[in-house]
């Protein structure tokens, strides 16, 4: 098939990339002429494992092209995907912009009929406004052709999404019109086992609220561990136990459950914020998903909170060492990390900071730049050189089996800050080093 993908972002480059690699003609246009540029020479703009190969590989196939030029994109092709960013602001409300102008340039310039998909996480009843948009754009000019509309979640995670791009656990099709249906059908077909079961069409308002609903979901699933996780902490349970307790329970499952620094990223806190927001304005205030927000608010300030238990308040001057500053491994994402709220917290009350994440740190410094008392350091172990002590908040691979010994021996009152539980505690004191984890009762009973 030929695919117009207008957004080259996180979702639409890797989604561009597979379906190249499934043979597809894919034309992916996005409207930063810059980032098109650099995909032309094979420039990526994020890091996402597997994806730059997967684009090269395209390029050279001829499957993959890029463009900066809407009219162009407007004009590719069978189904046209929308995979732009719908940001949503303090409130939730979301800001469908992006989404309109590309539904206004299909509108404006097609010349046949076409499927147009709507990828972009957006609120329900965002597709009855694409349909209207691209309507009024095309009669307009006179122009009669038959735009069908489909909504077409994206469920993937940063750090593997070209994997979960190829096999996802399943797809869901919003659509009525039955040649949406078959187009959407036989392009995923290839990409699942069993399609009847993992192909889910239906309408489109429950497509749209199927993922606010599944993002809403694992948010809860996420601070309902880190409360449980405080309880831990207090009751000198130690929640990694916990949690393989309960998710050995089938009903449970064992995925989403990792207690940790709180959940961060372009998409939890923003698609939470925006349901709410939605059904706030229906009447139907969503009072679980108040909690959950609160409390991955208050998650993000622990290891903060752990580190001024241990130093009795008086972290001025201190030297913390960092590892870790994307909202989780194997992405340059910065998006609402929860690394940004300890760095400004740590800031503020006068510490300096010595960093180390092996692709986050440009986003970073493009977002804090030199606001705070920062070092950025080009190994873990150079993080380490004249810190007091060292605070863990994304699990990258990298910091996975540390030298403990080399720790203890560098830090100047050695003492971990653990903030995805990456580490044994007994091993840790066992090499001299104090450990604070998230849930992991010693920490409190200390
Ligand atoms: N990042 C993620 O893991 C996931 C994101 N989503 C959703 O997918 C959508 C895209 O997210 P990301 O890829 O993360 O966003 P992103 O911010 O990484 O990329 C969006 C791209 O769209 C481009 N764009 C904006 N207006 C445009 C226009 N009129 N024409 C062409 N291109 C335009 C931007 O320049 C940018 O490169 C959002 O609605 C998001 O909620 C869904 C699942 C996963
Ligand atoms: O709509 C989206 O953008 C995407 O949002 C999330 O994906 P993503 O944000 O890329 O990453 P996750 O793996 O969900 O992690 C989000 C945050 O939760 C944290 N997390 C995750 C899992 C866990 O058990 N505990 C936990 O604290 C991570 O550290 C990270 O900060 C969803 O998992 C995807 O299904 C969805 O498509």
């Amino acid at each position: 098939m030929k695919l117009a993908i207008f957004g080259a972002g996180y979702v639409g480059l890797s989604f561009a990339a597979c379906m190249a690699e499934a043979g597809h003609e894919v034309l992916c246009a996005d409207a930063d002429a810059a980032r098109i540029e650099g995909l032309q020479q094979g420039r990526m703009p994020l890091h996402e494992p597997g994806l730059e190969a997967l684009v090269a590989a395209g390029l050279s196939a001829g499957k993959l092209r890029f463009t900066a030029d809407e009219r162009a994109a407007s004009l590719h092709g069978d189904v046209l995907f929308i995979v732009v960013n719908t940001p949503a602001d303090a409130q939730g409300d979301v800001d469908l912009r992006h989404v309109m102008a590309v539904a206004r340039s299909i509108g404006q310039h097609r010349d046949r009929d076409a499927v147009v998909v709507c990828k972009s996480t957006a609120p329900v009843g965002t597709a009855e406004q694409v349909e209207a948009v691209l309507r009024a754009a095309l009669s307009q000019r006179g122009a009669a052709h038959r735009v069908a509309v489909a909504v077409n979640p994206e469920f993937l995670r940063e750090g593997s999404a070209v994997r979960d791009c190829r096999q996802p656990d399943r797809v869901v099709i919003g659509a009525t019109d039955p040649a949406a249906i078959d187009l959407l059908t036989r392009l995923y077909e290839p990409f699942v086992r069993d399609p009847a079961k993992q192909l889910l069409v239906m309408d489109w308002r429950s497509a749209e609220l199927t993922k606010y609903a599944a993002n809403a979901m694992l948010a809860t699933r996420i601070s309902f561990m880190n409360e449980m996780a405080r309880v831990a902490e207090h009751a000198g349970a130690d929640i990694e136990m916990v949690r393989r307790g309960i998710g050995s329970d089938r009903r449970i499952g064992p995925d989403f459950l990792q207690a940790g620094a709180g959940y961060g990223g372009s998409c939890l806190a923003k698609d939470v914020r925006a349901l709410r927001h939605a059904a706030d304005r229906e009447g139907q205030p969503l009072r679980l998903l108040a909690a959950v927000e609160a409390a991955n608010h208050e998650q993000k300030g622990r290891l903060f909170e752990l580190m001024t238990h241990h130093f009795e308040g008086r972290i001025a001057n201190k030297t913390i060492a960092l590892w870790g500053l994307a909202f989780k491994p194997d992405t340059d994402d910065m998006r609402d990390a929860p690394s940004l709220v300890l760095l400004e917290r740590l800031w503020a009350a006068g510490a300096h900071v010595q960093v180390h994440d092996p692709a986050a740190m440009p986003n970073a410094r493009a977002i804090v730049g030199e606001r705070g008392d920062v070092r950025w350091c080009d190994t873990p172990e150079d993080a380490l050189q004249g810190a007091d002590v060292l605070a863990l908040v994304t699990e990258w691979p990298v910091f996975r089996r540390p030298d403990l010994a080399r720790i203890a021996s560098t830090l100047k009152a050695p003492a971990i800050f653990d903030g995805r539980n990456l580490y044994d505690a007994a091993e840790v004191e066992a090499a001299g080093i104090a450990y604070y984890g998230i849930g992991r009762g010693r920490s409190v009973r200390r």
